[in-house]
């Protein structure tokens, strides 16, 4: 369905002496039709920036993304514009995709319009397919943005999303900004029309319980890279950083902020490693892991982790 091959992003900041970030740092991602990929890491790891290059919303440094045999990091804008219909974002903030300005109808109508799947005659009947199925009411199609809830938010903006019936969705956290009563009823929306559908995901989250619920494979990632990835990585990781995320979810408060500083400081440093990104971190590192990057292990069939121990 889609893959992602050797893709790395490198910002580049200031004027007159350029600061270059590698945001990811040549990562190898595939998700499969009807699946769930849910991409793990804490903030400022690189996932957002790996999911909008998947979107093609982020132009790659390096690499190329594979959507249905067709390379789209070589399209011409024309050809994109065909296929873009069939890969959508749910953001983390649905007020950032919603136009504060215009109702939930005409935003829910703009897609379509655009990619001209719509003619005025059927409108009302469409809009309203789609409100239902994202459980909202008719009357909130003449509403403007602010007169909606946060969830409500959300449903229209997967209203919008799926009215291009899309084979793929980058959800980047799409939960994380709505009370936890609202979280689960949107989950559940996400996978049921991902049933409906056969819709595959990219979920980007850092909560590792929302992780378990939705995601059938894991990625973790840190600094840029895929550092493990597979099934049933929360039950057995092999990783030590999946080791202390896992470690996490039973820590208190107090503790979980610290280590947070401490790995964003580590992220920051290690930008520029040649080494495990990980390196300043792990209980177990030796000198080879400061000189040398990790290479990618298979330790089976579903499983995959970039660390010396298993080489
Ligand atoms: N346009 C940009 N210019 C420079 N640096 C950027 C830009 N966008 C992102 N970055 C940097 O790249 C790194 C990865 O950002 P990204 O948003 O992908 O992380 P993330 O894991 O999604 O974090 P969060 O969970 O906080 O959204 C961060 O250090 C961020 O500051």
């Amino acid at each position: 369905m889609i893959k992602g091959k050797n893709l790395t992003k490198v910002f580049e900041s200031g004027i007159f002496s350029k600061r270059k970030f590698i945001a990811v740092d040549n990562v190898d991602i595939e998700i499969k039709e009807g699946e769930t990929l849910c991409l793990i890491g804490e903030s400022g790891s690189g996932k957002s920036t790996l999911g909008k290059m998947l979107l093609n919303l982020i132009k790659p440094t390096n690499g190329e993304v594979i959507f249905n045999n067709y390379n789209i990091t070589k399209m011409k804008q024309t050809e994109l514009r065909k296929i873009r219909r069939y890969m959508q974002l749910i953001p983390q903030y649905p007020d950032s995709a919603l136009n504060p300005r215009w109702t939930i109808k005409n935003s829910i109508l703009e897609p379509l319009r655009i990619h001209k799947l719509i003619d005025k005659n059927n409108e009302q009947e469409k809009l309203e397919e789609l409100i239902e199925t994202v459980g909202l009411k008719k009357e909130h199609l003449d509403r403007y943005p602010h007169e909606l809830s946060g969830g409500e938010l959300q449903r229209a903006v997967i209203a919008r999303a799926i009215s291009l019936k899309p084979k793929f969705i980058v959800c980047d956290e799409p939960t994380s900004m709505l009370d936890v009563s609202v979280q689960a009823s949107i989950i559940n929306l996400l996978l049921n029309l991902q049933k409906k559908y056969n819709i595959s995901y990219l979920f980007i989250t850092h909560d590792l319980e929302i992780a378990n619920i939705v995601g059938q494979r894991f990625a973790v990632m840190y600094g840029g890279q895929i550092l493990e990835e597979g099934n049933k990585i929360m039950d057995k990781p092999l990783h030590p950083y999946t080791e202390l995320l896992v470690k996490s979810t039973t820590m208190d408060i107090e503790n979980i902020n610290e280590l947070l500083d401490k790995t964003e400081t580590e992220i920051k440093k290690s930008n520029n490693n040649r080494g495990c990104k990980y390196y300043h971190l792990c209980p177990y590192h030796d000198e080879k892991c400061l000189k040398e990057n990790p290479p990618v292990v298979e330790v089976d069939k579903n499983r995959k982790v970039r660390c010396f121990r298993y080489v």
